[in-house]
């Protein structure tokens, strides 16, 4: 059955715990989006994310290639470099972006440019602070489940997400140029997709845009609501939880009014770490179903997921 929720809900982290595992689970198990409110990362932090964003997409086009995105998905993508929906779009989707994989043991994953070196402190602990954000909402996707205390309980998803393990965990400052119109034929800015992880938090700014697809027919849009992060749920936990958790399709169109002016976005793209297998959530409410295997038979991993996932998309370039 397609889901039939027509509104994205907002959920307030700061009620009962148990109050928000049912919340949780009901958005999740239909439109697989919510809006996150009283969430504790503090707003003077995403602001300067955003204007360090700004600043770094304000240089010159021969500084920004020189850390080009490679195989590890780290580092700069270019206008167009990057098509969603390989299927439907004529042209690669029309925005910029800079992607940070995680700061295992206090190191960047590769050498930064100059800017984010400069302020390498800072992004670290807003990559972590994100981190730690994410952890709230496994922990209360574990409670929705009500996963056995034997098995790990609340902590069964943390147990499986610890950021200075390797995984495909990934901060990416996104933005979305104004204009394009006339060289750029759709109005669709980030194909239809779906996001690979577990679950992907979304600070949005200033411009709307993000749609969502509430039922097979129809996309709604996710509007600005201030102070909230958007999280939606990623393809690896649809898979662990057997379905019931939906993976949704969104994208992200210009409207008329907005084409004279430049969107900025920052998704946090939150991934178990690589080993970890996809096998079904311990949770009587997980239907059981078949496990995906890799080309040796072994299930397939969080890791291996992700690979085959990456490989389909971007269009890499030797730096
Ligand atoms: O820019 C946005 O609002 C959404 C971006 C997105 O869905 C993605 O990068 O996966
Ligand atoms: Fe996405």
């Amino acid at each position: 059955m397609a889901p039939t929720t027509r509104t994205i809900p907002v959920i307030d982290f700061s009620q009962d715990k148990s109050v928000v595992a049912d919340r949780v689970l009901e958005a999740c198990s239909t439109i697989g989006f919510f809006y996150m409110i009283n969430h504790n990362l503090p707003q003077e932090q995403i602001d300067r994310a955003f204007a360090l964003s700004k600043e770094y997409f304000d240089l010159p086009s021969e500084e920004k290639r020189k850390h080009l995105i490679q195989e590890h998905n780290h580092g700069y993508s270019e206008l167009y470099s990057e098509t969603l929906d390989p299927e439907h779009q004529r042209q690669g989707d029309h925005k910029e972006g800079f992607n940070f994989r995680n700061f295992v043991n206090g190191k960047p994953f590769a050498p930064l440019p100059k800017l984010f070196a400069d302020n390498e402190e800072f992004i670290q602990s807003f990559s972590r602070a994100c981190h730690a954000t994410a952890m709230t909402v496994l922990e209360a996707f574990a409670r929705a489940l009500a996963i056995p205390e034997s098995e790990g309980g609340i902590e069964w998803f943390t147990n499986r997400h610890h950021y200075d393990e390797p995984s495909g965990e990934i901060l990416r400052f996104l933005k979305y140029p104004h204009g394009g119109e006339a060289g750029y034929q759709d109005t669709v800015r980030a194909g239809a997709h779906s996001d690979y992880g577990s679950i992907t938090l979304l600070f949005q700014k200033d411009v709307p845009g993000l749609e969502v697809q509430a039922n097979r027919e129809e996309w709604i849009s996710a509007p600005l609501i201030d102070g909230s992060i958007l999280v939606n749920v990623g393809d690896q936990m649809q898979e662990w939880s057997g379905g019931l958790f939906k993976s949704t399709l969104h994208r992200v169109t210009f409207l008329p009014e907005h084409n004279h002016v430049d969107r900025y976005s920052m998704p946090f793209f939150v991934h178990p770490e690589d080993a970890t297998p996809l096998v079904p959530i311990p949770s009587a409410l997980v239907p059981s179903c078949d496990i995906q295997k890799d080309d040796d038979g072994n299930v397939l991993t969080a890791g291996g997921h992700l690979l085959r996932r990456l490989q389909a998309t971007y269009s890499y370039e030797k730096a």
